[in-house]
């Protein structure tokens, strides 16, 4: 049986020796690498004061990734803050489901849409490391509400979510480690749900899609992908299934890569663009026109479930790096 003292004990430990670590390092760097707020933690890079990431501790959710001050990631104007409600921006947390369940039997059936991840204030743990600035963040049921723990198999499953965000001067990677410390097993999908921030989204591309199984959300039909570079010109909601990881997915615009979208063990890739009737129905979706500047891509673990037994981990990453050459790679079979 799982000894739920200890574990809280081991976790606390962990909080303090990374606490601990992380202040020696703001104490003796001259840029704060790390700064931690009540609510959010900002990482500058020692090389360059405009390169940022900031952090919310509602959710864990990324809320502005900056590189030498030019924002990537789009953040509603409406975006709720104050915990009251899921970020509409930044890149969302998405575990342990994805979307909303259809199928009543499995246990993940009652939860909400994006499960409770993105909806939990997760605990800050400190720094790891000073250059590059590396933080992590932890979520177990003791950050979860009881509401929503008993919403996945009445409160019956122990979790432990490892995140590290991590800062180089053209790279965001974010890494996620789920383990089970519990008796149960568990199944669950992970998403980085990532909102990029485009020109002109009538203007930009995905490339490296082609020839990709995708389930299109939108007809509630499984095709393949035979466009060479998706585009966009109407709600667009598609998951593309199990897309060797060697795939990068290039956010281009008018011949220029903007963002590289790069995978560790995260074999899925959500796009989506609510387009104008479904952010017109989205409240805290502002402004109206910002479907327009706004792409997901998605990287995750969603076409099915991860399960993990009892002592077993699984992580993912997603790496996000800046510009670069356009790179066209065709299918690998
Ligand atoms: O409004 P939410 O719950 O944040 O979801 C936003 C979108 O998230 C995407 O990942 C889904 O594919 C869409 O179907 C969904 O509309």
């Amino acid at each position: 049986m799982y000894n739920g003292r200890t574990l809280v004990h081991e976790r606390t430990l962990n909080k303090q020796l990374l606490v601990v670590f992380g202040k020696k390092y703001s104490q003796s760097s001259k840029i704060m690498a790390v700064e931690d707020n009540d609510s959010q933690v900002v990482l500058t890079h020692p090389s360059n004061p405009e390169t940022s990431v900031t952090i919310l501790k509602y959710g864990a959710n990324v809320i502005s990734w900056k590189n030498k001050g030019t924002e990537l990631l789009w953040l509603s104007e409406g975006a709720k803050l104050d915990g009251s409600k899921p970020v509409r921006g930044g890149i969302p947390l998405v575990f342990p489901v994805f979307g909303k369940q259809k199928n009543e039997s499995h246990p993940t059936f009652p939860l909400p849409q994006h499960g409770f991840a993105r909806n939990s204030t997760w605990e800050f743990l400190g720094q790891t490391t000073a250059n590059p600035p590396t933080v992590q963040f932890a979520l177990s049921p003791e950050q979860v509400s009881s509401e929503s723990l008993q919403l996945w198999g009445k409160g019956k499953y122990d979790f432990t979510l490892i995140l590290t965000i991590s800062l180089e001067e053209e790279k965001l990677t974010t890494s996620i480690e789920v383990e089970n410390p519990g008796a149960e097993e568990f199944e669950f999908n992970w998403l980085f749900h990532t909102y990029f921030r485009v020109p002109d989204i009538t203007d930009t591309l995905v490339n490296n899609l082609i020839d990709q199984k995708c389930f299109d959300q939108l007809l509630a039909e499984e095709y393949v992908e035979k466009s060479p570079v998706v585009s966009f010109h109407e709600e667009f909601d598609r998951v593309y299934k199990k897309v060797d990881t060697s795939k990068i997915f290039q956010i281009i615009e008018f011949g220029k890569v903007l963002v590289n979208v790069e995978r560790v063990n995260l074999p899925d890739a959500v796009v989506w663009n609510p387009w104008i009737k479904k952010s017109d129905g989205m409240a805290d979706f502002l402004p109206k026109t910002g479907y327009l500047n706004m792409v997901c891509v998605e990287p995750g673990h969603v076409s099915d479930f991860v399960t993990l037994k009892k002592g077993e981990k699984w992580s993912g990453s997603q790496v996000l790096t800046v510009g670069g050459e356009i790179k066209v790679q065709t299918n690998i079979y």
